[in-house]
């Protein structure tokens, strides 16, 4: 019997190749990223874990285009970003990438629903409705879209900053401690949006958390040690996580 094809893992939605990223230079320069390869499958929700200062956000960084690697090259959608210009970068940030930040970074004078449209407005993109009024009702935000961010309660605002991430079905969604600033519950609530976004959209998401909970809700954890992958687990629990952070010693 055959079964449907799977698009999980078919074709990378974003790849690094031999990625090193040195701060400084001299004797105090610093290699936070020493020599990465990585993929990241289309459909996929990745967790990226490691000790402080292992180099996780500088991956997620050279990863999304918002900072340039000293050398190895990442491929996002079919480009390759290390080709790009500056002005390149904006654009494929702004079309093809989703951020969700720990502290929600929404504009606190528009409104949740202006928030939600506007990179896409700043991409000269006309909102899909269809799409919008899906991920409205997704995220339980219907009576919320006219609020301001200072009206909403923090898991409310990382909602709207979800939909916002999800507007302009970016080839990744690259999330940075989503939890971090939310109680148990309400970041059990995001996670689980998150983890809905790839099952039944596609979405490929790559997160960095400290939270071995957090990161049980992904298909797969990297961990990352001294700038280097040092092991992964799939379909990881909460306790093989802490595990493997206790390994690393952190
Ligand atoms: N702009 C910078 N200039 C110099 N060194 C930097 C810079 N950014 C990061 N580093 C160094 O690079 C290394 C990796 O930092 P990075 O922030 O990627 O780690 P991290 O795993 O995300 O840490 P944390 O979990 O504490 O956020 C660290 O040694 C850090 O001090």
């Amino acid at each position: 019997m055959t079964s449907a094809p799977s698009t999980v893992g078919v074709q990378p939605a974003a790849s690094a190749v031999d990625l090193v990223k040195t701060y400084g230079s001299g004797p105090t320069a610093v290699r936070a990223l020493d020599g990465v390869s990585l993929e990241f499958g289309t459909g996929q929700f990745t967790a990226i874990m490691g000790p402080s200062g292992s180099g996780k956000s500088t991956l997620m960084h050279c990863l999304a285009g918002l900072d340039a690697a000293t050398s190895g090259s990442v491929v996002l959608g079919g480009t390759d970003l290390t080709k790009l210009s500056d002005r390149q970068l904006t654009v494929l940030r702004r079309e093809r990438v989703g951020f969700v930040f720990q502290a929600f970074n929404l504009m606190p004078t528009l409104t949740a629903e202006q928030n939600i449209t506007l990179p896409l407005e700043l991409a000269g993109r006309r909102p899909d409705a269809d799409w919008l009024a899906t991920l409205v009702d997704v995220l339980g935000l219907g009576d919320r879209l006219r609020h301001r961010p200072s009206e909403l309660s923090g898991g409310q605002q990382q909602r709207v900053a979800i939909a916002r991430a999800l507007a302009s079905r970016p080839d990744v969604v690259f999330a940075d401690e989503p939890t971090g600033n939310l109680d148990s519950r309400t970041g059990a609530e995001v996670l689980s949006f998150l983890r809905q976004s790839v099952r039944e959209f596609g979405q490929t998401v790559v997160m960095v958390t400290h939270d071995p909970v957090a990161a049980s809700y992904a298909d797969r954890v990297v961990l990352v040690a001294d700038g280097r992958v040092v092991g992964e687990i799939d379909r990881p629990s909460a306790g093989a996580v802490l595990d493997a952070m206790r390994e690393l010693g952190a």
